[in-house]
């Protein structure tokens, strides 16, 4: 059985990694001026942290970070370094007072891809952390494929680098493994051991990512991992849209203006290349649009029938649409006869349908007030004559 511990208000961080493991999505590359503009609508946003990049990929990035932190005036930015002491170097000449340093855990990262055993893992976190600290840096640390890892040896890990000076410990999922009810086990149990506030950092190759982030908010982690429209490796991570408004709806603060999302959202999509699905929760552009005759008829009479308050569009800034389509009822429709000043009675209601419903399926889009016009008027042309 589990007993998800109450959050309370204002205690949670979101940090942001839009600019980091968001443009490590193949294909992505984000300009100066994109990265700038994200940066400052990041921090307009709310957000705690943002992840500004790598100093490790060379000093033309070096001087961008720096450009992007000069953007930043709320949030604290945050240079994503491996464990090497040539990265912490680079991530120093940008001027940063804060690096987290990455660190594989799991067997297939260590054996596979860096050719080193748990031990050298635990050296190097311990000195490299310890060094930057000395040097007047905050460090924070993450275990990357924490998921396919003894959660034994990521306690070990935890405790090394809070006794190196470390500030925080990231569990990152770095496949996308997990499932909310495996997150949630595994930040319990680890928040239950290691005496460092725990990040979650989800991937979503099973779609999990704003669960398995959720979730393990409610067993203790007090920071999550988000960039904006779930951008990222593969499949991307927890959306900070989602994340945000899933905790905003229990009540759960996370500093985020809500009302930002949007504009965010746009900015980054145009950004990146990668449009929005229409139905992308909170700021996909159909995610507010009501078709449905019963739900139609429904909201009109009162709104909170297929519209919770904590979902509402106003809370997003944005405004609800009710669209005209196969599955309009009479209600829908004559509200849309009358706002395009057309005759709006229940017959002439009736006697669209069919011509809707046949526009609907030829086109494959809603009836614009043009198209309603027009069925009107050939609606008027075939009435028989008395
Ligand atoms: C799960 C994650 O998101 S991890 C972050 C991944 N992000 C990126 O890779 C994006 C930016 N990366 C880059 O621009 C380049 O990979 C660089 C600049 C970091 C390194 O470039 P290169 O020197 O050409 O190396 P390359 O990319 O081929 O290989 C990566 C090297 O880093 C090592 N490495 C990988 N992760 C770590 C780590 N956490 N700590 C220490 N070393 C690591 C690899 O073992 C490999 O070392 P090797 O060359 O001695 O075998
Ligand atoms: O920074 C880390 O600690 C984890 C890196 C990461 O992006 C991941 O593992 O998915």
């Amino acid at each position: 059985m589990l007993h998800a511990r109450p959050l309370t208000p204002h205690t949670l961080a979101l940090c942001d990694t839009t600019l980091r493991d968001g443009e490590q999505t193949a294909g992505v590359a984000f300009s100066l001026s994109e990265k700038r503009a994200i940066a400052r609508a990041l921090d307009r946003a709310g957000v705690a942290e943002i992840e500004v990049g790598i100093a490790a990929m060379g000093w033309a990035e070096v001087a961008e970070i720096r450009a992007v932190m000069a953007e930043i005036s709320r949030a604290a930015p945050v240079v994503w370094c491996r464990l090497r002491m040539g990265d912490l170097d680079m991530a120093q000449k940008t001027g940063t007072k804060r690096v987290h340093f990455a660190a594989p855990t799991s067997t297939a990262q260590l054996e596979g891809k860096l050719r080193v055993d748990r031990d050298w893992i635990l050296r190097e976190t311990a000195e490299l952390v310890y060094c930057a600290t000395t040097r007047g840096l905050e460090v924070s640390v993450g275990a990357e494929d924490a998921s396919r890892t003894d959660p034994e040896f990521l306690v070990r890990l935890a405790e090394v680098a809070k006794a190196a000076g470390a500030i925080r410990f990231r569990v990152a999922d770095t496949l996308g493994l997990l499932d909310p009810l495996g997150a949630y086990r595994l930040i319990s149990h680890l928040a239950a051991r290691i005496a460092l506030p725990i990040e979650m950092h989800a991937h979503n190759d099973f779609g999990m990512a704003t669960a398995n982030t959720i979730m393990a908010a409610h067993a203790g982690a007090t920071h999550l991992s988000v960039t904006v429209n779930g951008l990222g490796e593969r499949a991307g991570n927890a959306a900070l849209e989602e994340v945000s408004a899933a905790l905003e709806a229990g009540a759960i603060g996370t500093g985020i203006d809500l009302t930002a999302l949007q504009p965010l959202s746009d900015i980054v999509a145009k950004a990146s290349g990668r449009a929005l699905p229409v139905q992308k929760p909170i700021t996909g552009a159909l995610v507010f649009a009501h078709e449905s005759g019963i739900h139609v008829d429904a909201i009109l009479k009162r709104a909170d029938t297929y519209e919770d308050p904590r979902c509402a569009p106003a809370r997003f800034g944005r405004e609800r649409q009710i669209v005209i389509g196969k599955h309009s009822g009479a209600a829908g429709l004559c509200a849309a006869l009358a706002t395009a000043g057309l005759p709006a009675t229940p017959e002439m209601a009736a006697r669209l349908k069919p011509l809707l419903r046949a526009h609907a399926i030829r086109t494959k889009r809603p009836a614009s007030p043009e198209d309603l016009r027009r069925m009107v008027a050939r609606l008027a042309r075939s009435q028989p004559t008395t």
